[in-house]
């Protein structure tokens, strides 16, 4: 029998507060969420009902507390096409340029031996876009596959029939909480044209500050209210269960979860800038979080000096491919 447990709440996802699971659990019970309009419902199902999330992962899918330590990157999606022209996007949802598609592959390269169970991505085809291209240059040479969920048939007809196919496979979700700020009336708008018209202070402060919002859009408070959450009831568990986690997002989403890993003042996050393609590194260990910067490539020795863990990853790699 289904239990419900149904919230219905914008920008976060509850688990039931007795639930530890990862989303992808081995066990019978696994919740799978449902997008309604904004809105989510949690279902607790059984074995015996379609496995939602269980398109991917069988039950001997690796997804298993192993340790209390866990890599978590951060990737700003590469260059957009309105990057390009200067112009605001927000939620608008526009592919990468060339020079886009390029950084994806250059921050592939620079993650190429950190290990990644799981992919979390916003609404959005560039940050989507980055996620993909970036996995193409990773040494475990797993394919991301984006789980479905959005109907019943979808999670039925994307389903894999192969063990050995769904091991090959990275689970990616994606979650508009994760999405770039929301920027209101400035959507489209030229950003130098319109610091001419309002004036550079108060494009600063529509852009850069943490409580103002541009007009009719969100602050970065506002975004931090649903990607923070999100992060904090969907990313976070999923770490502290060993899961090593990828996220593809946005500079102003990235910036309100950097905000919320470094616990910087909402006057210290009015100068964090984030630039396309570059690749951030976390390690989750003992509930903490610590900053280990942009790893420079694969042949880089300092980020591996970090963990004993990350090390052993990058020693298992090499021993497979000599
Ligand atoms: O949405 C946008 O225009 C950009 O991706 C982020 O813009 P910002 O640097 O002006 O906040």
């Amino acid at each position: 029998m289904a239990t419900v447990v149904s919230h219905q709440l914008i920008g976060s996802i509850h688990r039931p507060s007795n639930s530890k699971a990862s989303l992808f659990p081995k066990e019978s019970l696994y919740l799978p969420i449902k997008f309604r309009q904004n809105r989510f419902k949690i279902e607790a199902t059984t074995a015996s009902q379609t496995p939602v999330l269980d398109t991917l992962l069988s039950p001997s899918t690796p997804y298993k507390k192993k340790t209390n330590e866990a890599s978590l990157i951060l990737i700003r999606h590469g260059e957009s096409l309105w990057n390009e022209k200067n112009l605001f996007t927000g939620c608008v949802d526009v592919p990468l340029t060339e020079k886009g598609v390029a950084e994806a592959i250059q921050a592939g390269k620079r993650i190429s031996t950190i290990p990644v169970d799981l992919i979390f991505t916003s609404s959005l085809i560039r940050a989507q876009m980055t996620a993909m291209l970036a996995m193409t240059q990773h040494r475990c040479k797993k394919v991301p596959i984006i789980l479905h969920d959005e109907s019943e048939k979808a999670q039925t007809w994307s389903h894999v029939f192969s063990e050995e196919t769904r091991k090959q496979s990275i689970p990616v979700i994606a979650a508009w909480q994760l999405n770039e700020r929301m920027y209101g009336e400035l959507q489209g708008l030229n950003k130098e044209e319109t610091a001419e018209r309002y004036g550079t202070q108060q494009v600063h402060e529509w852009r850069r500050s943490y409580h103002i919002p541009p007009p009719k859009g969100e602050s970065l408070e506002m975004c931090a209210e649903r990607a923070v959450a999100y992060f904090e009831d969907n990313i976070q568990p999923e770490l502290a269960l060993g899961n090593n986690v990828l996220i593809a997002a946005h500079g102003n989403s990235l910036r309100s979860i950097i905000m919320y890993l470094d616990k910087l003042t909402s006057q210290e996050v009015t100068s964090l800038e984030l630039s396309t393609g570059l690749p951030l590194l976390y390690i989750f260990k003992d509930r903490k979080f610590m900053r280990r910067g942009s790893p420079v490539g694969p042949t880089e020795a300092g980020v591996y000096a970090y963990t004993k863990r990350l090390a052993q990853y990058r020693q298992k790699l090499d021993e497979s491919l000599n």
